[in-house]
């Protein structure tokens, strides 16, 4: 495949998993909602290792899985940050 095609194929991925992570940032505005209201903690490893778990689980080339873990760390990571912007306002 040229090179040209190859990267049209990546941006239309680019474009659905922008959708996603909107979708995923509006379900982590109730949660931080929830959180405020009860003061739970940004934090909650527990969830965060059963989270872990389930998502090497659906890898299916484990030659991806230290990439794929690695995006959603980052993914986690700038979650609690936004998180704890809204806690903060
Ligand atoms: C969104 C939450 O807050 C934090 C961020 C998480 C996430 O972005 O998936 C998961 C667990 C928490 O550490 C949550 O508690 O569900």
């Amino acid at each position: 495949m040229e090179l040209q095609q190859t990267r049209k194929k990546i941006d239309e991925i680019d474009a659905e998993l922008i959708a996603l992570l909107e979708m995923r940032m509006n379900l982590v505005g109730e949660v931080v909602r929830f959180k405020q209201a009860t003061g739970k903690a940004i934090l909650d490893k527990t969830r965060e290792a059963e989270q872990t778990k389930r998502l090497k689980s659906l890898i299916k080339n484990k030659e991806y899985e230290e990439t794929i873990l690695h995006t959603f760390e980052s993914i986690l990571t700038y979650s609690k940050e936004y998180q704890a912007g809204k806690l903060s306002e």
